[in-house]
């Protein structure tokens, strides 16, 4: 249920612009623990920007709002440039994302973590594969996998699954789903895709013509 209690950020009269140029005026919405709110819109109407502007402002004035702390909260961004080459295996990528780490290898109790979440994001036979060896989809659910390793209340998808096959996409927002019932964490999750949105969604968060309006996704229809 949506209440006051379980709100996790609060937008309200939200601008968003880029170089003086406006994209979205006045935008206002909340978004609940375990749930998925798609952001969704045509090319260029300002979904990403929108989402640099909320990290921007995070905590800072009336606009955006949240009783979580920014670091509390992980980005999982639309692109990013993994060589075939690149060797650092499944395993010590997630391991980066441990942020406290103080000594330059895993305690017991990171590993532990680390092992944790591979399984969560179901990369068990991965774990020892270098990341440019995996697939795009593998690929993704290691980005999820490292965002994951912080415990983050608050996760934000930029087109996660935009280069993906079918039966990728359909994979990572199952593991995705479970991660909300596991840890209780809410998603934003940008996506063209409304199959997904359809399937997976909570909410809807339409952005056009220079305004968002949201809405329970069984009643988006
Ligand atoms: N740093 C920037 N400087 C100038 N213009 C920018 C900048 N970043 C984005 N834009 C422009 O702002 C508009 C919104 O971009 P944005 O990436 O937020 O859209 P989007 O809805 O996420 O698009 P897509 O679905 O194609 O990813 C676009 O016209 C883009 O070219």
């Amino acid at each position: 249920m949506s209440t006051e209690s379980n709100l996790i950020l609060s937008v309200r009269d939200l601008d968003v612009a880029v170089k003086n140029r406006k994209l979205i005026n006045d935008l206002s919405f909340d978004i609940f623990a375990k749930t998925l709110t798609c952001v969704t819109g045509e090319n260029g109407v300002g979904k990403t920007t929108l989402i640099k502007t909320i990290l921007k402002q995070f905590n800072k004035n009336e606009h955006v709002q949240s009783k979580i702390k920014r670091s509390d909260m992980q980005y999982i961004p639309q692109l990013r440039n993994i060589d075939d080459d690149y060797p650092l295996t499944v395993f010590d990528f997630i391991g980066l994302g441990l942020q406290h780490s103080i000594l330059p290898w895993l305690s017991k109790k990171e590993k532990q973590s680390v092992q944790k979440v591979i399984e969560m994001t179901k990369l068990q036979d991965l774990a020892n594969t270098p990341l440019g060896s995996c697939s795009g989809g593998e690929q993704q659910r290691v980005y999820l996998a490292q965002a994951l390793v912080s415990q983050p209340k608050l996760l934000i998808l930029d087109e996660s699954t935009a280069s993906l096959d079918k039966e990728a996409k359909f994979m990572l927002l199952d593991v995705v789903k479970s991660v909300i019932a596991e840890t209780g964490a809410s998603v934003l999750f940008i996506t063209h895709d409304p199959v997904l949105v359809q399937q997976y969604g909570d909410y809807d968060l339409n952005i056009a013509n220079q305004a968002g309006t949201i809405k329970p996704v069984k009643e988006a229809q």
